[in-house]
């Protein structure tokens, strides 16, 4: 018998036995590896004296299974989601044969009597695909698949998306296009290899008129703001800096209103980097474009430091903040671990995903406690977050807490304040954990010594690492030939490890978050040993 490690509700499970099925749910507000959980999951096995089976929640609710032909109709549905809006379903627009040639860059292949093969050229084909999900899971209690299995039998069904790279033909004529550039939201490390890229990739099909809009979507309507020109040369060195060569922002802006800009401007490709909001404000202004029937292209690159985009294996940028959150987690373990009774508590940025914390003490291992939003923890009282604090100081002589700004928001005062964007503004997580420890152990009368570190900025400011720098350059040129092949209202982006084209709204249907069922969630639990606070 094998149990289910959902911290939340813990499922008894047991092999079916032909005859006697016998199925149960039975809620454990514990995790497995701690000794009370088992105890109490022993008892209850007892009690239940039979096999018993599995019984899940339906994880797909939106599919009737009882339909013979569901799968069919699944990927039916799913080719159709999935499409790739392009400038010819409004527009009745002839392609041309690409000037982004391949063939100068390599020998053309041979054929095994020595003759060029005509037939290569190395474009993406429009029908080639990349699949979305990989793994194939036996049962619905296989690790992950709760979330991601179809049915009762866990079916596999194929989720296509379409490859990203240039194509053979092109619906914009390079010398009369003009491009424009857009970074909106908060910062990100990558920033400036992106806008970099894209200047590159358009000057190798041939365009001459490219532009920058300053500070985010405020750039299209704020007077004063005017578009910055963008050559090779003007770009050829900003990647070696962080922030926004075009400056950022977030707030204010009418759709309506951007598109007049954009017409007025005479804007053919518009790239727009920025996270969901960003997302959102690009898919409305492709629509607002359509409804207006207007020849341009809208490609969004996602840009999110807390990794929170839907599909995608990773964004730009997270890496970097990642690498740089441990400069953070490594002083503070030194405090830590050189005082008398050290406690560190590192606090990593996350509004609502806690994958830079997840990741930070993963990579680390220097953690002791990752707290993050989708996971509720209880501070006082017995298996509380304090109560382990006390072990680890008499167990180790030092403990470190790495936690998300979202984490146990819960816990604390909600202002109802947002952002110019409209992001909640949430209270300070880390204050409050800080002040919490600091009592507590007064209040003991056992002495901690404990160093907070805050480096929410920090970890953002800065210039992407090698591998973010890499993603950047893929991503940067993809967005461009996406526009050159006349696709509107997509992203670019990464699933398992291929280069994709994604509709935008399949992208922030929600944000992103870590699942606490996730392998990669429990291998932070192994890795710290904390049990669940609850
Ligand atoms: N639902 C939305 N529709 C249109 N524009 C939006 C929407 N949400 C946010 N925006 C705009 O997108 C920009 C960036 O949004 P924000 O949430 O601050 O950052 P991010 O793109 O990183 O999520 C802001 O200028 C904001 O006004
Ligand atoms: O102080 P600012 O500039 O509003 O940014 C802080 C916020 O930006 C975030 O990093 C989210 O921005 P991303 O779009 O890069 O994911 C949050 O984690 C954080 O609360
Ligand atoms: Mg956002």
């Amino acid at each position: 018998m094998a149990l289910a490690s959902n911290p939340k509700a813990l499922r008894f499970i047991a092999p079916k036995q032909p005859g006697r099925n016998f199925s149960m749910n039975i809620s454990v507000s514990c995790l497995p590896h701690s000794k009370s959980n088992l105890r109490e999951y022993e008892k209850r096995e007892k009690e239940a004296s039979l096999p018993v089976e599995v019984k899940l929640s339906s994880p797909r609710k939106d599919i009737d299974f009882s339909d013979p032909n569901w799968k069919a109709k699944f990927q039916d549905d799913w080719d159709k989601r999935f499409r790739l809006p392009h400038i010819t379903d409004i527009l009745d627009i002839k392609p041309k044969p690409s000037p982004f040639s391949l063939k100068k860059s390599r020998t053309v292949p041979e054929d095994l009597n020595g003759d060029a093969l005509d037939t290569w050229n190395g474009y993406v084909n429009n029908d080639d695909r990349a699949l979305l999900k990989v793994i194939k899971y036996a049962s619905p209690t296989s690790a992950g698949a709760e979330a991601e299995c179809f049915g009762p039998d866990c079916s596999w069904i194929e989720q296509w998306v379409h490859r990203a790279g240039p194509r053979k033909e092109i619906y914009y004529e390079p010398k009369e296009v003009k491009a424009a550039i857009v970074t909106c939201g908060g910062l990100c490390p990558g920033l400036n290899d992106v806008i970099r890229q894209i200047v590159f990739t358009l000057d190798i099909y041939g365009v001459k008129n490219i532009v920058g809009i300053r500070f985010g979507y405020r750039g299209f309507f704020e007077k004063g703001l005017d578009e910055v020109p963008l050559s090779r040369k003007v770009v050829e060195n900003i990647n070696l800096a962080g922030g926004s060569f075009l400056g950022v922002s977030r707030g204010g802006g009418n759709i309506s209103e951007i598109v007049d800009s954009i017409q007025a401007r005479r804007i053919d490709m518009l790239f727009i980097l920025g996270g969901n909001g960003t997302h959102a404000g690009a898919q409305a202004v492709h629509e607002e474009c359509r409804r207006r029937k207007l020849k341009v292209s809208i490609i969004g690159v996602p840009k999110t430091i807390d990794n929170d985009i839907l599909l995608m294996d990773r964004t730009f940028g997270f890496d970097t903040a990642v690498e740089e959150a441990l400069r953070a987690i490594n002083s503070a373990y030194i405090e830590a671990r050189s005082a008398y009774h050290g406690i560190g508590l590192v606090k990593l940025m996350g509004r609502s995903s806690g994958f830079i914390a997840m990741h930070a003490s993963l990579s680390s291992g220097q953690i002791d406690v990752c707290l993050i939003p989708e996971v509720p923890f209880k501070v006082d009282g017995p298996n509380g977050l304090l109560e382990h604090l006390e072990r680890l100081i008499q167990d180790k002589g030092f403990a470190m807490i790495c936690i998300a700004e979202g984490a146990g928001q819960e816990l604390l005062q909600k202002s109802n304040a947002t952002d110019a964007s409209g992001n909640p503004v949430l209270s300070d997580s880390g204050v409050f954990i800080q002040q919490k420890i600091k009592r507590h152990f007064k209040e003991i009368g056992v002495p901690a010594d404990l160093k907070y570190i805050d480096p929410t900025y920090m970890v953002r400011a800065c210039r992407a690492n090698a591998s973010d720098a890499i993603l950047c350059t893929v991503l940067g040129q993809n967005a461009v030939h996406g526009a050159f092949a006349g696709f509107s209202g997509i992203t670019s982006g990464v699933c398992n490890t291929h280069y994709v084209y994604l509709p935008i709204p399949e992208v922030i249907s929600a944000p992103r978050t870590v699942d606490p069922n996730s392998r990669m969630w429990h291998r932070t639990l192994t890795s710290t040993g904390q049990p669940d606070f609850i």
